[in-house]
């Protein structure tokens, strides 16, 4: 199975309500679509989110690199030569993560097609049923109260809480949280970079001097601070979390042998695809280290792969932050990876079982072969 073209188009879904973190606002899961034609008639689907403040990546930065500089490798290329499209993927151009996660994605999907098995069975294979977390976006503690007592009457037994932007509001966010919801949930914080070492180490010494236990806390500094995770990580007992500190596998590493973190968190959109996330899994496996697999705001297609890794690296993966598509009002994506409150149902068709998106805008400028 050859691919022949690739093309692109844009899917947006409303949110329930908007998702705030210390670093951004959006009311809306804006996804690019990568499509992949063969020539056997088969399309692979893959998408990745556009977070600029984070990965740098933008829709636009996306159809560029991907129609000038990865598209004119990868026509041609043979589907069951899996590991040399990923390759050619990964080594064409630097940086440009979510268009690597998006194309990697779409050949995944096909290599499932091609061998006619559901992607996690040729993962490793693994349970079809997974569970998430839910993110409660920083707000004021009235709302996100209401949020958390919405999620926890849905089914949600563990709630990642946003917090990050005052740090005397958020000791009272998660101690009102935690004397609210501490019996029906685990909680776990990002911080998403908004605060610095000493701050960290000063709000954590205080919950837990109030026998506050929090599940982790998420990215605390800046993501280039890992001297910072270091000197937190000594000087608390809650698990430390990597998260925009850990991109790529040399990162990981790094933060590993230094024992800057206790846990890392993977995400597709961050290492540029599934190829890469798997190595980081097997990575933390050396190391004895836990691994979350995390998501952008990302809607059905993009958390997809992610859902399917987990399945297959469950020994590995033990925490699931995949709830992007159970934020969003509605899926427009049919057949694929069923997200239905906390559940996270994985189809038995083959690749990623997508039968049928609606809603797609295809982008008329964005086919390669023009
Ligand atoms: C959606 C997920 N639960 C999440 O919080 N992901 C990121 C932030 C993603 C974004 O801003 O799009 C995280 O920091 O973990
Ligand atoms: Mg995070």
């Amino acid at each position: 199975m050859k691919i022949t073209a690739i093309r692109f188009a844009k899917l947006t879904v409303p949110l329930v309500t908007p998702f705030k973190t210390a670093l951004r606002e959006v009311s809306f899961i804006e996804d690019l679509v990568v499509l992949i034609d063969t020539d056997k008639g088969q399309v692979g689907y893959g998408a990745a989110a556009s977070t600029p403040i984070i990965t740098g990546d933008t829709h636009q930065g996306m159809i560029s690199i991907i129609k000038y500089f990865l598209a004119p490798k990868l026509i041609g290329l043979e589907i069951e030569n899996l590991n040399h499209i990923c390759h050619v993927i990964q080594s064409t151009v630097v940086a440009n993560r979510s268009a690597k996660a998006a194309l990697e994605l779409a050949v995944y999907d096909l290599w499932g097609k091609l061998y006619q098995a559901p992607l996690y069975k040729l993962l490793g294979g693994g349970s079809s049923t997974l569970r998430t977390d839910i993110t409660i976006s920083v707000d004021g503690i009235d709302k996100m109260l209401a949020d958390c007592d919405t999620a926890v009457k849905q089914g949600f037994d563990v709630l990642k809480v946003k917090i990050g932007n005052d740090l005397q509001q958020d000791i009272e966010r998660v101690k009102a949280i935690y004397s609210g919801f501490s019996k029906h949930a685990k909680i776990r914080l990002d911080v998403n970079q908004g605060w610095n070492a000493k701050q960290t180490v000063f709000a954590l010494q205080k919950l837990e001097s109030e026998n506050i236990e929090l599940e982790l806390v998420e990215q605390p500094v800046k993501s280039d601070d890992f001297k910072g995770l270091k000197y937190i990580t000594e000087r608390v007992n809650t698990p430390i979390m990597a998260d925009e500190s850990a991109f790529s596998p040399k990162q990981v590493i790094q933060l590993l042998e230094q024992n800057a973190v206790d846990i890392i968190n993977i995400k597709v959109m961050k290492t540029g695809g599934l190829s890469r996330a798997i190595a980081i899994a097997d990575i933390t496996a050396q190391y004895q280290a836990q691994c979350m697999i995390g998501c952008m705001l990302e809607g059905s297609i993009a958390v997809a792969g992610a859902a399917h890794l987990a399945s297959a690296k469950a020994q590995q993966i033990t925490k699931i932050d995949l709830d992007g598509p159970a934020l969003g009002q509605f899926d427009p994506v049919q057949g694929g990876v069923e997200f239905k409150g906390p559940s996270i149902t994985l189809s038995s068709a083959p690749g990623l079982g997508i039968t049928q998106i609606d809603g797609l805008q295809h982008i008329d400028n964005g086919v390669w072969p023009a």
